[in-house]
């Protein structure tokens, strides 16, 4: 039996659980992991990607760089803990330029200075081919799992929506992305938003979406209930881009690396959470609701679960 039997998902789930703490403050296959220490938790991440793998035209080692600690924020804060420290592990070929190796860690360490976070080390390789694996540390309060329960109201945190996957599906079609500013800086400087954190003990559960948003809704759903979309964000630029509301909808079903936040709220809270967000400065947009049963819906639809996956 090799990998691309059983698919990534079905890996993880036999990898996850292996070694993995009994009673921790999250359940392995959860976007973070973490032990508890007095009072709360402290959680930890990591993200490995090869450059050429997510490296789209106009982007360069800085933007990587930059990317990497983003991915690993991302799972962080989507759990309510406040990244505080990252590592760097690089691969590295001998004949790479000095330069290249140097933007790259500029990169990640102006990712983690924006977060009010440091660079604390790394590890370097030599390697056939540019590769980097990041590793982030935070402490948690309250511990966000994914979770959900009939009758929750599904908001969707940011604005990167339909963005990245309009970046993406412009870098494999050979499109400029000079007139669409907004979605080559989501693209370009995903950074996860530290806003985040003022909702913290008002969620029913969270999660980080970086398969695009499609798949983490078939996540959510995996968690026992039906998700039923009602809208979705379709912001002006990425329905200029894609040509047609059809076309926008399908960038923000199947983008990925939004690296933003599907947040699961309890009705009875909801006036709170946007209060608390519009204080924070943080965008939401309230996308639909979940119930009982199962799989994902668009206006009654079914929506296919496909995205991006590693094998
Ligand atoms: N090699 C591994 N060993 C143990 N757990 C893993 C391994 N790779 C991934 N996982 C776990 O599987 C889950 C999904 O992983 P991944 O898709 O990389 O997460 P994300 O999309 O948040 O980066 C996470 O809980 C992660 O910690
Ligand atoms: C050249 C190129 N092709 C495709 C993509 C899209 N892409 C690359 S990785 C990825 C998903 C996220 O990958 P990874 O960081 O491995 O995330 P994980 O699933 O571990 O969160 C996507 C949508 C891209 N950014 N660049
Ligand atoms: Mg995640």
């Amino acid at each position: 039996m090799r990998l691309r039997d059983i698919g990534e998902r079905a890996l993880l789930k036999g990898l996850a659980p292996l070694g993995y703490p009994e009673g921790a403050p999250l359940p392995p296959g959860d976007d973070a992991g973490g032990v508890w220490v007095g009072e709360g938790a402290w959680l930890l991440k990591t993200d490995g990607f090869l450059y050429r793998e997510v490296a789209l035209k106009g982007m360069g080692p800085f933007e990587v760089g930059f990317r990497g600690v983003a991915a690993t924020a991302s799972d962080l804060l989507a759990k309510m803990a406040r990244p505080l420290g990252f590592t760097l592990g690089l691969f590295l070929p001998e004949d790479l330029e000095v330069d290249f190796a140097r933007r790259l860690v500029e990169g990640a360490a102006e990712a983690a200075r924006r977060l009010g976070a440091f660079l604390l080390g790394g590890d370097t390789n030599r390697g056939p081919e540019v590769a980097l694996t990041v590793s982030g540390f935070g402490p948690a309060r309250a511990p966000l799992p994914r979770k959900a329960l009939p009758g929750d109201l599904l908001y969707l945190a940011g604005d990167r929506w339909g963005r990245v996957g309009a970046a993406i599906r412009a870098h494999y079609q050979g499109r400029a992305l000079e007139a669409f500013p907004l979605i080559r800086e989501a693209a370009f400087y995903p950074l996860p938003r530290l806003e985040l954190l003022a909702l913290e003990g008002l969620l029913r559960g969270a999660l980080d979406s970086s398969d695009g948003l499609a798949e983490t809704l078939w996540q959510v759903s995996e968690l026992g209930v039906r998700v039923d979309l009602e809208a979705l964000p379709l912001h002006p630029d990425v329905l200029a881009f894609a040509g047609g509301e059809e076309e926008a909808r399908a960038l923000v079903l199947y983008g990925g690396e939004e690296f933003e936040a599907v947040l699961l709220v309890p009705p009875d809270r909801e006036s709170e959470v946007l209060a608390r967000a519009e204080g924070a400065g943080l965008p939401l947009f309230r996308a639909g609701r979940v119930g009982e049963g199962e799989g994902v819906y668009f206006r009654g639809e079914p929506v296919p679960r496909q995205g991006y996956t590693h094998f």
